[in-house]
């Protein structure tokens, strides 16, 4: 039988949470983490193990056809590759930084001025359109020591809680572009690898939902349901059901975590009792 090839990053940032986002997706995949391509049992999936920086290659020449990879990446060598779905973990920034001391009042101060990274093509990208030229120096890891050793005037590396230019005497001065892991397909995916895909983003979509998403389950007495059910947001409409204390129901709904506590607050104030409080699974719309 025919399967998609799907490229995970080996090890680093992205593995967890992308085998995570498989396994939710109920797809097995039996490895042997040692192994450098493994196989779902349930799922026409194979899984290759590979360095993050090295994807966008593999999916233009077609040796995978899928990959979960960080857009930041894409950005720095895989323009021509598609997003096909934004997934929602790895989120962090690529910063221009400088030592805590410089003075800095804006980009026009850093031309001429080495730049220290291992992301050539977004730091030239960004300096064109305010006509400013940097002279880079290519890096592979450890980027945020080069100012001090005297290897470069700035740099241009991940940010995400900011502590690791914190302790290397650095301070964020452009926030170039945003990023998080994504699904990315190659150009030359086949028809058939196309509708393998369709249902493995499907899932995946479904799963990203629920987790957008919490069910939630209150009590309340029989006059407080009409104002409760208005301050619900749900799918639909909420489902009501009477419980076994005569006068009393218990209403059921879905609530989008980030209006969570808000909504959780209104509906103590108008009566709700007993709320639990559960996680989705999966949202099928
Ligand atoms: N501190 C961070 N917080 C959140 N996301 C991050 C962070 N650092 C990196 N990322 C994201 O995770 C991706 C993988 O980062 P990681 O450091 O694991 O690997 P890498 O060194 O870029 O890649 P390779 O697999 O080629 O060695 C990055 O491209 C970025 O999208
Ligand atoms: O703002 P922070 O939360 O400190 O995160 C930023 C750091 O995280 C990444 O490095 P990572 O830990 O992945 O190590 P690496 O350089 O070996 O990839 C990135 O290259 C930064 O150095
Ligand atoms: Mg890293």
């Amino acid at each position: 039988m025919n399967k998609i090839k799907i490229a995970v990053q080996k090890s680093g940032r992205l593995n967890q949470d992308s085998l995570k986002l498989l396994k939710d997706c109920g797809i097995s995949i039996d490895n042997g983490k040692d192994q450098l391509k493994a196989s779902a049992s349930n799922f026409p999936l194979e899984v290759l193990y590979l360095r993050n920086g090295d994807i966008p290659q593999y999916l233009r020449d077609g040796v995978v056809d899928i990959a979960i990879i960080g857009e930041n990446v894409l950005i720095e060598k895989g323009t021509d590759i598609a997003i096909v779905e934004r997934l929602g973990f790895s989120k962090c920034r690529v910063s221009i930084a400088v030592p805590k001391d410089a003075e800095y009042k804006s980009i026009q101060d850093l031309d001429g001025a080495r730049i220290a990274t291992s992301y050539p093509n977004t730091v030239l990208n960004y300096f064109k359109q305010f006509n400013v030229k940097p002279d880079i120096h290519l890096i592979n890891g450890s980027v945020e020591i080069a100012p001090n050793i005297g290897l470069a005037d700035a740099i241009c590396d991940i940010v995400s809680s900011g502590s690791t230019l914190f302790k290397n005497n650095l301070k964020e001065v452009e926030k170039m572009l945003t990023s998080e892991a994504v699904l990315a397909a190659s150009p030359n995916i086949s028809a058939e690898n196309q509708k393998i895909l369709d249902k493995l983003q499907f899932r995946i979509e479904s799963v990203l939902k629920g987790r957008k998403s919490k069910y939630v389950l209150m009590n309340a007495p029989n006059d407080k349901v009409e104002s409760i059910i208005k301050l619900l947001p749900g799918m639909r409409s909420p489902t009501v059901l009477p419980l076994a204390e005569p006068g009393w129901s218990s209403i059921h709904t879905v609530v989008p975590k980030n209006s969570f506590w808000e909504v959780i607050d209104e509906l103590k104030a108008n009566g709700a009792e007993g709320l639990l409080v559960v996680p989705i699974e999966k949202m099928v719309l």
